[in-house]
């Protein structure tokens, strides 16, 4: 057996507007690549990528969605957010417009996520454009702790906060154990126990 496929697999999802850097973000986070303006095009539909990584002693199989920000390039919405454990709500620090969406971003995911206690995160990119941003970082900030979310600022293009921004996901997902659905071969789902902590140890 494929020593990978007895890892946890958690579903995270990249949303937002177009052009925002979801592509960007994911290239960074899986190969850390950056790719010139004049290679990138537009997501059509849905696209993929496996990591692993180790959080907390632990690895993890991640799959992350990328999805096109573009109305006319979105399919699959549902079956895109089934099963999802993480979603992450992009909008780019130098546009107010992508910032505004996220309200619409939200009542997509509340209408199609099946988990509901599925962690949410808001991602403020392009902070390499300090010049032009429109949003500060105590607004962004204020909106996620309004909406009950985690929130960190990044850039795909230098790689600042693009690690952390993934670890901090999969670390509050760990810790929410009704989220805790592993995929084995045999039995299609069995929940796998939560992780081990210090109380565990001290118990009895
Ligand atoms: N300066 C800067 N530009 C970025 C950053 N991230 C992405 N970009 C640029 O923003 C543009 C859009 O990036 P994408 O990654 O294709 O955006 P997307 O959100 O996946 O777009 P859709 O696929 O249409 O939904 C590209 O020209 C990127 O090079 C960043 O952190 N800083």
């Amino acid at each position: 057996m494929n020593p990978e496929d007895s890892l946890t697999t958690l579903k995270i999802l990249l949303v937002g507007n177009s052009n925002v850097g979801k592509s960007s973000l994911l290239l960074r986070f899986t190969d850390d690549t950056f790719l010139p303006q004049e290679e990138v095009s537009a997501t059509i539909g849905v696209d993929f990528k496996v990591k692993i990584i180790d959080v907390d002693g632990k690895r993890y199989k991640l799959t992350i969605w990328d999805t096109a920000g573009q109305e006319r390039f979105r399919t699959l919405t549902s079956s895109y957010y089934r099963g999802a454990q993480g979603v992450i709500l992009v909008y780019d620090v130098s546009n107010r417009e992508t910032f505004d969406e996220l309200e619409n971003w939200f009542t997509e995911l509340n209408t199609y996520c099946t988990n509901k206690d599925v962690v949410k995160m808001i991602v403020g990119n392009k902070l390499d454009k300090e010049s032009s941003r429109v949003i500060s970082r105590k607004e962004g900030l204020a909106f996620a702790q309004k909406s009950n979310t985690l929130f960190i600022e990044c850039s795909a293009k230098t790689r600042e906060g693009v690690k952390e921004a993934f670890e901090e996901l999969v670390l509050k997902i760990i810790q929410t154990p009704s989220l805790w659905v592993k995929a084995t071969p045999r039995n299609n789902l069995a929940i796998s126990p939560p992780p081990k902590t210090q109380e565990d140890d001290s118990c009895c």
